[in-house]
C-alpha cells in the first residue's frame, strides 16, 4: 500500500517535469538551439573558446525556453480553442498561471545572467530583445494584429545564430546577418505551410492568419515566393566566399527539394502536402546548418 501511494507520487513528480518540459516548447528550442552553436563555430576558423560554447549554449537556451513558455501564458485562451495546442500544461490545467510565471521568470533570468556573467554583455542583452521580441512582440500583439505577424515575428526566431555568433566573438558580422536572412525568409514557408492546415482552426480562435485573411491560394503563392527567395538566399554564403562548393550543392539539394514542395503546393495540391511540406522545412533548416558546419571544417581543416 505504502509502496503504491510512493510510486503514484512519482509518476505524479514525473508528469509535472514532463509538462515543464513541454511548456519550454523543447522540439523549437532544440532546433533554435542547434542554429545558435552553429554561429558559434562559424564564427571563429578553428574552434570556439569551450566557455563561451557551454554558457553561451546554456543561457540561450534557457532564455528561449522562457520565451515559449511566456508565449503559453499569454497564448493560453487562444491555445484551448484550437485542437493542435488545446492539450497544453496551462489548458488542462496540469500547471497554474503563477507556476508557469514564476518557471518562466526563473529561467529568464538565469539566462540572462548566464550571459551577461560568462559570456558577455552584448550577447546578454541581444538574447533579452529576441525573448521580448518573440513573447512580447509577436505573441502579445502581432500574432492577433496582422496577417504580416510571423514575417515580422520571425526576426525573433532568426536571431540565434547571431547570438551565438556574438557569444564567441563579441560582435555581430555581417556573415552572423546572412545566418538571420536564412532563417528569416525559411520562417514563411516554414509556418504558412502549416497554417494552410490549420486554416479553420485560426479562424475558429480570431487570428487572423494569413490563410484565414487572404486565402488558401494566396498563402501558396506566398509560399512559393518566398521558397524562390530562400534559394537566392541560401547562395549568399557561398557567392560571398562564406561556404565553399560542399555547402552549395548540398544548399541547391535542399532548395530544389523546397521548390518542389512549394509548386506542387500551389498547382497540384492534396490532402496531407502542406504537413508535408512543412515537416520537409524543419529537415530543410537543419540540413542547410548543418551543411554550414560540415563545410566550414572542411574548409579550416582542408579535409
Ligand atoms: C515566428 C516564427 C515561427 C512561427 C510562427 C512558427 C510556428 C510553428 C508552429 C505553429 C509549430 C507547431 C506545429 C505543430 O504543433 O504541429 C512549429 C513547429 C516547429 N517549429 Fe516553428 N515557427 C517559427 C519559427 C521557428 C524557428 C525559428 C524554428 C527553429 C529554428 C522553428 C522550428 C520548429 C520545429 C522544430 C517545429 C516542430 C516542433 C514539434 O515537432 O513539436 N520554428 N512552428
Ligand atoms: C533566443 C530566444 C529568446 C529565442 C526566442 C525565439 C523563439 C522561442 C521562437 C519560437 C518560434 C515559434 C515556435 C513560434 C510559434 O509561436 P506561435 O504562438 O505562433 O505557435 P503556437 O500556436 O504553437 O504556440
Amino acid at each position: 500500500m505504502v509502496a503504491t501511494a510512493d510510486s503514484m507520487k512519482i509518476a505524479g513528480c514525473k508528469h509535472r517535469l514532463h509538462e515543464y518540459y513541454e511548456l519550454c516548447k523543447p522540439r523549437v528550442v532544440m532546433l533554435i538551439v542547434f542554429t545558435a552553436i552553429v554561429g558559434m563555430f562559424l564564427a571563429v576558423p578553428a574552434l570556439p573558446p569551450l566557455s563561451a560554447l557551454l554558457w553561451g549554449t546554456l543561457g540561450i537556451a534557457l532564455q528561449a525556453a522562457s520565451a515559449a513558455a511566456v508565449n503559453q501564458i499569454i497564448d493560453r485562451n487562444i491555445d484551448a480553442r484550437m485542437a493542435r495546442t488545446c492539450g497544453r500544461p496551462l489548458v488542462t490545467g496540469t500547471l497554474t498561471i503563477t507556476e508557469s510565471v514564476v518557471f518562466a521568470t526563473v529561467i529568464g533570468l538565469a539566462g540572462f545572467v548566464v550571459l551577461w556573467a560568462f559570456v558577455n554583455p552584448l550577447t546578454a542583452l541581444l538574447t533579452q530583445f529576441t525573448l521580448i521580441g518573440y513573447a512580447g512582440i509577436y505573441t502579445l500583439y502581432l500574432k492577433r494584429a496582422t496577417p504580416q505577424n510571423i514575417v515580422i515575428g520571425g526576426a525573433a526566431g532568426a536571431a540565434p545564430p547571431v547570438l551565438g555568433w556574438a557569444a564567441v566573438t563579441g560582435e555581430v558580422h555581417v556573415h552572423a546577418l546572412i545566418l538571420f536572412a536564412i532563417i528569416f525568409v525559411w520562417t514563411p514557408p516554414h509556418f504558412w505551410a502549416l497554417a494552410i492546415e490549420r486554416r479553420d482552426e485560426y479562424a475558429k480562435a480570431d487570428i487572423p492568419m494569413l490563410p484565414v485573411t487572404h486565402g488558401i491560394d494566396y498563402t501558396r503563392t506566398q509560399v512559393l515566393l518566398y521558397t524562390v527567395l530562400l534559394t537566392v538566399v541560401t547562395v549568399l554564403p557561398f557567392a560571398i566566399g562564406m561556404s565553399g562548393w560542399l555547402y552549395l550543392v548540398g544548399a541547391l539539394v535542399l532548395d530544389a527539394v523546397f521548390l518542389a514542395y512549394a509548386v506542387r503546393l500551389k498547382w497540384w495540391p492534396r490532402p496531407g502536402l502542406p504537413m508535408r511540406t512543412f515537416g520537409y522545412s524543419i529537415v530543410y533548416l537543419m540540413g542547410i546548418f548543418t551543411l554550414l558546419l560540415v563545410d566550414h571544417y572542411s574548409r579550416s581543416f582542408r579535409l
